[in-house]
């Protein structure tokens, strides 16, 4: 075989084989075609040139028309500059796009008025309209979202062609959209295709596209079996640190967004009548999902936030702004939990009378979420605060008492057995040391069925537990710095809801029992004859005075 080759290649030599080039058309136009098409190809990258040769036309045609049209010209890009500082008609949400394409509209427009005035070969108008071409370009030609966009657009080209070598021939792209990780793209199946055999040639898929291996997924449409989603990352979402995008949520109801997916597809929890335990080793990343939740439900207006800190404050005293009370020692952790208590009493009073099923969070009768950093040390150092966070865990849904903690050992011991865990139907497992410890934070047997937290190799990457999440995948946590973290505090301290009347009543008629442990009494007596406890929620409005202000 080689030595044909050779053979072959020698031959060639002696005998070259000119190039014939037989048009049907005349070669004019074959070059003009061939320019043509190479120009469309390019067109995103010749914009600025192109741009700059129609100013020059326009400007010579208005120059010799109409020159004195100079004002309205000046007018019109006063008038465009002001729609394009709001981002329209390209929908541009970043402040630096939005002041490029500013800044492109007012050099256009006043460009265009001088040369409409003085004609555009006056002299500096040129060499202007060469800098401005350089120094506008550069910036379009290195854009990275403008690059993918084009990339895109070329694959949504090019797919029929790769459609029918990787044995899809007949599937369309419908529409793609380019995001912060690569691109998505709708696809379109032949009648008789299936996703499952889109899921079969994924390989071939990224070998046609030429993106690194494991960078595309597919996704079945649930409404429709001949189409599915194709994902491209173009970057690991998880090799770095992923910065805190800001808070998603406005309103417990709302889902918080924890961190993205391998798959770049944001985790999304919802907190509302339901428990959550963090788990993992030192160092894992617990207290930045922590902060992830914290700057979330800081942002809304239907969660009065408490937290207990053994570790002096040091996690969640930044927090401080926007919590309403925090626990750094354990008897005021036990202090905190025996309120919470009567809280979730008043509330399933008040329900049980109303004859309503569940407490609804607005801003007049807010939430109580309860942040616990280090439950385990709480376990060890207080132990009637255990019983309260049972309780809370038991009976605290209904009335939205929710609880939120934080474990480096989740031992059977702290978990009171595996009582307070089997109340926690959120569960977050960062990375453990220990294998068991994966059963341990999230449950029995999910080691075995593919939870391998012990395997995670970064701060901050987890799996997660939950309802709609039940598949073991790994995700990463946004990164809130600590400059965030004071931001969003500082933002949201004086939007911060008060406890509702009935709640900090009880608080108020917390009382030491005779065997010494904290009791809320709640009866109702409290209320007026003929007031039903809904009626006494809107008319206690005092602050009682067991609400201490933060140490
Ligand atoms: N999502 C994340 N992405 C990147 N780095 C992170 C992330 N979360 C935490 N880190 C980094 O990991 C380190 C430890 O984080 P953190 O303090 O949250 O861990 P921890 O589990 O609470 O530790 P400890 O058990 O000691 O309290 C910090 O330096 C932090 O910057």
């Amino acid at each position: 075989m080689r030595a044909y080759g050779r053979r072959h290649r020698r031959w060639n030599r002696r005998n070259p084989q000119p190039l014939l080039v037989v048009p049907d058309e005349p070669l004019t136009l074959v070059v003009l075609a061939a320019i043509g098409r190479t120009l469309f190809r390019y067109r995103s990258e010749v914009a600025p040139v192109f741009l700059a040769l129609v100013l020059v036309v326009v400007g010579s045609v208005l120059h010799h028309s109409r020159p004195g049209a100079w004002p309205v010209v000046t007018l019109v890009t006063v008038l465009a500059a002001t729609v394009a500082v709001r981002g329209w008609p390209w929908g541009l949400t970043r402040s630096a796009e939005r002041g490029y394409a500013t800044t492109t509209t007012t050099l256009t427009g006043g460009w265009l008025a001088a040369a409409t005035a003085l004609g555009p070969t006056r002299s500096p108008l040129p060499t202007l309209l060469i800098l401005a071409v350089v120094a506008l370009g550069v910036p379009w030609w290195a854009h990275r979202r403008r690059r993918a966009r084009v990339r895109v657009d070329r694959v949504i080209n090019a797919w029929p062609n790769l459609a029918e070598q990787i044995g899809l021939a007949g599937s369309r792209i419908m529409s793609a959209v380019v995001d912060t990780w690569g691109w998505r793209a709708r696809i379109k199946l032949r009648p008789g295709q299936s996703v499952a055999d889109v899921i079969a040639r994924v390989l071939a898929i990224e070998s046609a596209l030429g993106t690194r291996p494991g960078a595309v997924r597919v996704e079945r449409d649930p409404a429709h079996a001949g189409r599915c989603t194709m994902r491209v990352l173009a970057a690991d979402p998880h090799t770095g640190a992923i910065p805190w995008p800001g808070p998603t949520s406005r309103s417990l109801a709302d889902p918080i967004e924890l961190g993205v997916f391998e798959d770049a597809t944001p985790v999304r929890i919802a907190l509302l009548r339901r428990h959550a335990l963090i788990g993992g080793t030192t160092d894992s990343g617990k207290s930045g999902v922590l902060n992830v939740v914290l700057g979330n439900l800081a942002a809304c207006t239907d969660v009065v936030l408490w937290g207990i800190d053994l570790k002096g404050g040091m996690e969640l005293r930044p927090w401080a702004p926007c919590l309403a009370r925090l626990a750094t020692t354990p008897d005021e952790a036990t202090e905190l939990l025996a309120d919470a208590v009567a809280v979730l009493d008043a509330r399933a009073h008040a329900s049980g009378q109303d004859n309503t099923r569940v407490w609804k969070p607005t801003p007049a009768a807010p939430a109580l979420v309860i942040v616990i950093d280090e439950y385990a040390e709480l376990a060890d150092t207080a132990p009637d605060a255990v019983g309260h966070a049972e309780s809370i865990a038991r009976r605290g849904r209904a009335v939205a008492v929710d609880l939120l903690a934080a474990t480096q050992r989740p031992t059977q011991k702290a978990m009171g057995g595996g009582a307070l865990r089997s109340q926690m139907s959120i569960r977050v497992c960062l990375r453990v040391r220990e294998r068991r410890d994966v059963d341990l934070i999230l449950d029995k047997g999910m080691l075995a069925a593919g939870w391998h937290a012990h395997t995670l190799d970064a701060p901050g990457k987890f799996y997660v537990l939950a309802d709609g999440h039940n598949q073991p995948r790994r995700a990463r946590a946004y990164l809130v710095t600590d400059d965030l973290v004071r931001q969003t505090a500082a933002r949201y301290a004086d939007q911060r809801p008060d406890l509702d009347p009935l709640s900090r009543a009880a608080i108020g008629s917390v009382s030491l029992s005779a065997d010494g442990r904290y009791a809320a009494f709640v009866s109702s007596e409290r209320h007026g004859p003929g007031e039903s406890p809904a009626h006494a929620r809107g008319q206690m409005s005092s602050r009682p005075s067991a609400e201490r202000p933060l140490p």
